[in-house]
């Protein structure tokens, strides 16, 4: 179930900074979210319109509510004392990573996010400039401020503010952890009541989370902490008041004498800290969370090599059950924004944890699990705690901390009906914004070997880099040997994968096999022997070629050459799928809210009506992969009207259609924004499409697909995947000429998945 990734730390820390340089420099930006094209727009944005909503806020403070984007904006505030594991490495080494909280507040909650880095140390001063610029801010995330200055800084803000305020490396740590802990003692049979408890650490992390591991229940005397000097005991001196609640009436004084008998193991600590024989003395089901980053007290391996019955989560994204406070922030505050919340109070929290616990023992939709590439998720020892891709995240818990606001009376707006707060709250998100992440996790649990043309372009080499170390793919490079090397050396880019070159001494074996399957198959299409051996040394033959004889799980190929030229070879290699009789290919467009298909974007320049049902057949299929149900919008320049020969041939494809594939949701012929607007469609109600709007496209003709996504393309609106290729029986994609590095590891992941989906077939 677990992936490993082939990271190379010099090429990873290399990526890091510069993924990060890439302008616009840094990870957030600001973006007018008005129009501002016009004279009048400007007018009204600034002066004299904009004097209007400051009298209104003045006379009415809450409607700044109404008038600003204060009740979407959080501050992710630091004074960079406690950076990760990093320690303290100040306010301004602090900001990549609150600019990466202000990237995950937006991704997965639609909240806007200005970073505050703060150079100050003192607490109370710290206090002050929190609360001068708290005005400006719906919520307020503090990050990274070291115990035991942290729990005093809260405590004072939480009094003198009345807005969403919460100590993420605390409570976001507690909330996650606590929904683990319910689960995995359901799962050992055991009672929190009776458990005996083990924490090792007792920084920020730690304090919080035991401290609501007891307001679940957990006995306070059945807890042993340990710091880095030992365990907290009563023979322990000048210790912090948080460290004084935790003192145990013992003389036991090592980690090691502290375990032995435990029931459950919290580490918050640092890595590898604790040892099998350690793990060993604990009783049957010992639960054990080691949330150390990024190394876990214990590895994951090794804890299951040293005992079967261990019960066991980690702050890593590559072992099962994640504990990880991105589980938890986006959603909280975007529930106590919602409803304008005094601050973010025990009952919220609450709701938090035992909506996160519920959620991992729901069936798991198939998104979620087509997302991890596995065959189940169901609730047990390798799955106590959702996702991080689990979309339902943000309806079950932003919408549980909501009615927590409102029903403990500090909720200053009511949510009436929560199913449809629900639905707004998934329109926000665009249902599907994930998609690329979760196709690039599926790939990741079951990588195929892909071979990319081209590849001595920067481009192509820096994709097959970001494809191995990321474990989407075991990647291989078709070229040539010597000068793949040199461009090799000359980007810095240190890789070690197959390069396979066509006419290298070692490809001789190769060679004559394909050149055997190439005169088979063209022979009695104009190919002679002699022209077979020849092309065996093109690199345009040699791919499909491994991919036919399956020395190669999928094939990416076209970066720098015309489309039609390179899809020619593929086409007298590869054989099509059952049934089909011409190909097609599809683009996929993301945009900010849903994806959205366009086919036949790159093959029939003019296709009779049968071929568009043959499309509309194959974009179907293709699409349902991406376990996105298909509603098809069969496209024309009229509605429902066929007047014009277009029209009328897209009509009568229809109607083929409709009688061929009575379930298939199709309908047409019909314009691109009325098949995308609900108000629009409602004009039709006889439509197979009903009112909600299309999201695969089928065009008319070449031009017109083609045309549309090249604008979109151009004007960078939106990422645009593909060409995937439809009908063939082997995964292999031809790219556009010059495509973005984003762009192959992306169509490279489709191949990925397409060929995990033919193995399963199997
Ligand atoms: N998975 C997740 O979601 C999260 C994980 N974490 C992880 O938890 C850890 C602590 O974070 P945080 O609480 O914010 O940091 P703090 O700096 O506030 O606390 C660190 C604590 O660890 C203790 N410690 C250090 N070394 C040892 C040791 N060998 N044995 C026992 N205790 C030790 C320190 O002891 P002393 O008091 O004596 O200095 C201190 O109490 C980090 O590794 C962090 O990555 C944190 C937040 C979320
Ligand atoms: C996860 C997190 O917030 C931290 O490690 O500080
Ligand atoms: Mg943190």
């Amino acid at each position: 179930m677990s992936s490993k990734t082939h990271r190379d730390e010099k090429n990873f820390n290399q990526a890091a900074l510069d993924y990060h340089k890439a302008e616009p420099k840094g990870k957030i930006e600001v973006i007018p979210s008005k129009p501002h094209s016009s004279q009048r727009d400007l007018s009204l944005a600034y002066s004299p319109g904009v004097a209007v909503p400051c009298m209104e806020i003045h006379d009415k403070p809450e409607t700044v509510y109404d008038y600003t984007g204060k009740g979407n904006l959080v501050a992710v505030i630091s004074n960079g004392t406690a950076v990760l594991g990093l320690g303290d490495i100040g306010a301004e080494a602090s900001k990549p990573v609150m600019e990466g909280k202000g990237l995950l507040f937006k991704i997965f909650a639609d909240i806007n996010v200005f970073d505050i880095e703060i150079d100050e140390k003192d607490p109370d001063k710290f206090i002050q400039i929190v609360k001068g610029i708290a005005p400006t801010f719906g919520g307020i995330n503090l990050e990274d401020i070291k115990a035991p200055e942290a729990f005093y800084i809260e405590q004072k803000l939480k009094e003198e503010l009345d807005i969403p305020l919460m100590h993420d490396d605390q409570h976001g740590t507690a909330i996650i952890s606590a929904a683990a802990l319910i689960n995995s003692l359901q799962i050992a049979g055991k009672n929190i009541g009776e458990v005996k408890m083990v924490v090792n650490g007792a920084g920020a992390a730690a304090i919080a989370c035991t401290n609501l591991y007891i307001s679940l229940g957990l006995k306070r005397e059945n807890v042993l902490m340990c710091d880095s000097k030992g365990v907290i005991n009563h023979k322990r001196e000048n210790l912090t008041p948080e460290k004084i609640d935790f003192i145990a009436n013992t003389d036991i004084e090592t980690l090691e004498d502290a375990v032995k008998g435990s029931d459950v193991f919290i580490g918050l600590s640092k890595g590898n800290v604790m040892t099998p024989e350690m793990l060993s003395s604990m009783t049957e089901n010992p639960i054990v969370f080691a949330l150390a980053n990024p190394d876990p007290e214990i590895a994951y391996d090794l804890a299951l090599e040293t005992r079967k019955d261990v019960i066991m989560a980690t702050g890593r994204s590559d072992y099962p059950n994640q504990v990880n406070n991105v589980l938890g922030f986006p959603y909280i505050f975007r529930g106590a924004l919602d409803v304008q919340a005094k601050g973010i109070n025990e009952e919220m929290k609450l709701a938090a944890v035992h909506a996160i616990a519920d959620l991992a023992k729901e069936p798991v939709p198939e998104a979620v699990i087509l997302a991890y590439n596995v065959q189940n998720l169901q609730f047990g020892r390798e799955y106590f705690i959702p996702k991080p891709f689990d979309n339902r995240l943000i309806t079950k818990v932003s919408s549980a901390v909501a009615k927590a606001a409102i029903e403990s009376g500090i909720a200053r707006k009511t949510i009436e009906d929560f199913e449809e707060y629900e639905n707004q709250l998934l329109d926000r998100m665009g249902r599907d914004e994930k998609l690329v992440r979760m196709m690039q996790s599926r790939a990741k649990s079951n990588p195929k070997r892909i071979t990319l043309g081209n590849a001595e372009e920067y481009n192509v080499l820096k994709a097959a880099q970001i494809l191995y170390e990321e474990g989407i793919a075991f990647p291989s490079l078709l070229g040539d040997k010597k000068y793949i090397k040199e461009q090799m050396e000359r980007f810095g880019i240190n890789l070690d994968i197959p390069i396979i070159d066509p006419s290298d001494d070692d490809q001789k074996e190769n060679r004559k096999r394909y050149r055997e399957t190439l005169w088979k198959l063209r022979q009695r299409k104009g190919m002679n022997e002699y022209k077979a051996k020849r092309y065996v040394r093109q690199r345009d033959y040699f791919g499909p070629l491994m991919l036919r004889h399956g020395d190669t799980d999928g094939l990416i190929v076209g970066f720098s050459k015309n489309y039609t030229s390179v899809l020619r070879p593929v086409l007298e290699v590869i054989e099509k799928d059952k049934g089909v009789d011409k190909i097609a290919a599809m683009m996929m467009i993301l945009s900010e809210k849903k994806p959205i298909f366009f086919a036949d974007t790159s093959i029939n320049q003019n296709p009779t009506a049968e071929d568009l049902v043959n499309i509309a057949k194959m974009a179907e299929i293709t699409v349902k992969s991406f376990a996105i149900e298909p509603r098809i919008a069969m496209l024309g320049f009229e509605n429902f009207a066929a007047i014009s020969d277009t029209s009328k041939k897209v009509a009568k494809a229809v109607s083929i259609l409709h009688e061929k594939y009575p379930k298939m949701i199709v309908d047409g012929e019909i314009q691109p924004d009325f098949a995308m607007n609900a108000d629009h469609l409602s004009d039709y109600p006889f439509s197979k499409l009903g009112t909600t709007p299309a999201n695969t496209f089928v065009f008319p003709n070449l031009e017109s697909a083609n045309l549309s996504y090249k604008i979109i393309r151009g004007m960078k609106v939106a990422q645009v995947i593909g060409p995937i290729l439809m009908g063939l029986k082997q995964p292999v994609h031809v790219l556009q000429m010059r495509s973005s590095v984003d762009e192959i590891v992306n169509l490279a992941t489709v191949a990925v998945l397409d060929a995990q989906r033919r193995e399963n077939k199997k």
